[in-house]
């Protein structure tokens, strides 16, 4: 692998409480790819970004991005890097384009008017540009928040839980926009609860839960390896139990008795399915609809976090 852009070694945080809410956490994330990190409430993920953002101190480790040490060259690592916040924080009273070129100014950039206009462009923001941020929509001032984030042509943008109680048709526009940013260059990394937001975006995806980094993976990889497939059958006359002699295969009833479910592992050679007909056959259980349908990232989620009963 290339030399990561953002490098995150061994770090733990323990608050002052004495609460740990990361446990030695390794992380690489490489140029140009949208990472998603998932995680329940409370995961840490939060104070992970703060961390690498030097917004939080860590207890141990140490962070690289583009080849700053964050914790020793802070303003050469903090340059580097846009963040969105999960909560507004902006001058309500102010215009678009006074916030949004102040935020380039605090990071002591010269001024680049062309740069803003494309920003602002990009995010559907110039015609609002003299409008003072009270009178937007929930979602333009989300859009704001993006580009201030973007104002100081960061390579690394963190975008944490971009779509928190957005609407669906603004998820859309938010995915979107983040693959516009990808191929102008930029590195994201986001948090997220949504598993469909990790499936739909994300090159990569890191699973934390309870401070620990319990996987790293391609998504692609992480669905395959990890997918499993259900095949339902409903049955033409409802069952009360699995009969006996089958016991082969991983089957539950659901649905009141009336749909027999195989679980299986679709990345298996044999998936068991052709064997398992026959013995229905044998056995009289006839069934009238088949279907299969594929895991999803969540129900991968749900395994890992253990929260499956
Ligand atoms: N300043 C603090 N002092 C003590 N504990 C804290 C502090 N900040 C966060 N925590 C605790 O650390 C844990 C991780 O919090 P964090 O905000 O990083 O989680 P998160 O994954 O971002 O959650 P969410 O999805 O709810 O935003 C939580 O148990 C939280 O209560």
């Amino acid at each position: 692998m290339p030399e990561p852009i953002l490098a995150v070694a061994g770090v733990s945080k323990t608050y002052k409480g004495g609460f740990t809410a990361l446990h030695h956490v390794d992380l690489a994330i490489r140029k140009g790819e949208i990472f998603a990190l998932l995680g329940p409430n409370g995961a840490g993920k939060t104070t992970l970004i703060s961390i690498i953002c030097g917004i939080v101190t860590p207890s141990s480790g140490t962070i690289t991005v583009a080849g700053h040490d964050a914790l020793g060259d802070y303003k050469a690592a903090r340059r580097r890097i846009g963040l969105v916040p999960q909560e507004l924080s902006v001058d309500m009273f102010e215009t678009v384009l006074a916030t949004v070129t102040f935020s380039r100014r605090l990071f002591g950039h010269p001024a680049n008017p062309a740069h803003i206009e494309r920003v602002l462009r990009d995010l559907s923001l110039w015609d609002k540009r003299n409008t003072k941020i009270m009178a937007l929509s929930g979602g333009m001032k989300r859009r704001v928040l993006i580009a201030k984030a973007l104002a100081h042509e960061p390579e690394i943008l963190f975008l944490d839980e971009p779509t928190a109680g957005v609407d669906v048709a603004l998820r859309r526009d938010m995915w979107k926009l983040v693959h516009g940013l990808r191929e102008q260059g930029t590195t994201i990394i986001l948090t997220t609860h949504y598993i469909e937001e990790a499936e739909e975006m994300a090159d990569r995806v890191g699973v934390i839960d309870k401070g620990r980094l319990l996987l790293v993976e391609e998504k692609a990889a992480l669905m395959h390896k990890l997918g499993k497939r259900e095949l339902d059958l409903t049955l033409v006359e409802p069952l009360a139990a699995v009969p006996p002699g089958l016991e082969r295969w991983q089957l539950s009833l659901v649905n009141d008795g009336k749909v027999l479910r195989y679980v299986f592992d679709a990345t298996e050679e044999h998936t068991g399915i052709p064997s398992l007909l026959r013995a229905l056959a044998e056995q009289s259980i006839s069934f009238k609809d088949l279907e299969t349908s594929k895991s999803s990232l969540e129900d991968i989620f749900v395994d890992l976090v253990g929260e499956r009963a």
